[in-house]
């Protein structure tokens, strides 16, 4: 099947594991569009690597249907062996050997003509040429977790998994990790990877889906999930009480959260331009002094944190 024709890349229904009497995924499902990038992003233990060991075939699910390609994980393992690679949390390169020979022995295992080739092709992809014939043994970090995406590239994979490619990378290796996942997402590769850092959610995916104790909790555009939370509040601050006092009369009419002690007002808007005005207008007719003024807008992890907050309340039974 053509990767190109396939509209989507991975689909998932009802996805479900546990481990002895706990129930990690809870019947989880997505779908994933080719030629995307898809961010699973959960905290510690929200069972990111499960469903990702069951997505790359390496886990039995206990029930629920995977599909890659179109080719059910399950059933035809093999052929999704020829779709996917997958790079983890803990590096599989072999720390004795050099760049470069880890990259041959691997295009060796999938039976390319020219292993070499294809290997400096890929180093010099990966800014790892002049690095090529050290010894993996004194690669930093980052070089290494290069090297391990390289290494997952060599059979052509048209999906690649990602499970927290940037865990313990300094912001730099961070930041050229972004750098290399956009280029590898730009050449046509489906990407789905997990993570725990918002920031790199929202840097690189075009859809996030949000997993909270083995279920996913919301799923949109980086934009659709901030829009989960009001927009347009404004806080007010004020040099006195009295200034503080007269404003929170002015502004009945709209709802508001007040922190005296900081002398702050709260305003809950529709953020139109217009409103603001109006706001603005009232206090200035009415002499009111404002000492500074900011436009709240939410971000991901503040709508991270509501939604977390808001199904801490609802039952987490399992049904193991
Ligand atoms: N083989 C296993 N046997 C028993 N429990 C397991 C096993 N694998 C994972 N778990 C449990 O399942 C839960 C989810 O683990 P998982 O590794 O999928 O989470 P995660 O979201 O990837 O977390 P992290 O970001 O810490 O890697 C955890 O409570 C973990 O202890």
């Amino acid at each position: 099947m053509n990767m190109e024709e396939l509209k989507t890349a991975i689909s998932v229904s009802g996805l479900r594991k546990c481990f002895q009497d706990k129930e990690v995924l809870k019947g989880i499902d997505f779908s994933v569009s080719s030629g995307t990038i898809y961010a699973l992003l959960g905290s510690n233990g929200a069972g990111k690597t499960t469903a990702v060991r069951i997505l790359t075939t390496l886990l039995k699910a206990d029930s629920g249907k995977v599909e890659i390609a179109g080719y059910d994980v399950g059933k035809h393992p093999r052929k999704v062996h020829e779709i996917i690679s997958l790079t983890g949390q803990f590096s599989a390169v072999d720390s004795v050997l050099t760049g470069k020979e880890n990259l041959i022995m691997m295009g060796e295992l999938h039976h390319l003509s020219s292993p070499e080739k294809k290997a400096c092709e890929l180093l010099k992809y990966f800014g790892l040429s002049e690095d090529a014939d050290k010894s993996v043994s004194v690669f930093s970090g980052g070089m290494k977790r290069k090297l391990d995406i390289a290494m997952s590239l060599v059979g052509n994979p048209k999906v690649i998994f990602l499970d927290e490619p940037t865990t313990g990378l300094d912001p730099q290796s961070r930041y050229s990790m972004w750098n290399m996942i956009r280029d590898l997402n730009h050449s046509g590769v489906t990407v789905f990877l997990t993570t725990q850092y918002l920031e790199e959610a929202e840097q690189l995916a075009d859809i996030i889906a949000i997993l909270d104790q083995g279920s996913i909790i919301a799923e949109g555009t980086p934009e659709e999930l901030k829009a989960y939370l009001p927009q347009g509040v404004i806080k007010l601050s004020f040099q006195d009480a009295e200034n503080l006092e007269r404003a929170k009369n002015l502004l009945k009419t709209y709802r508001m959260s007040m922190e005296s002690e900081k002398r702050e007002l709260l305003v809950f808007t529709d953020g139109k331009a217009d409103t603001l005005a109006e706001i603005f207008y009232r206090l200035y007719k009415n002499k009111v002094s404002i000492q500074d003024f900011a436009r709240l807008t939410p971000d991901l992890e503040d709508v991270f944190l509501a939604m977390i907050q808001e199904k801490g309340g609802e039952s987490n039974g399992s049904l193991c």
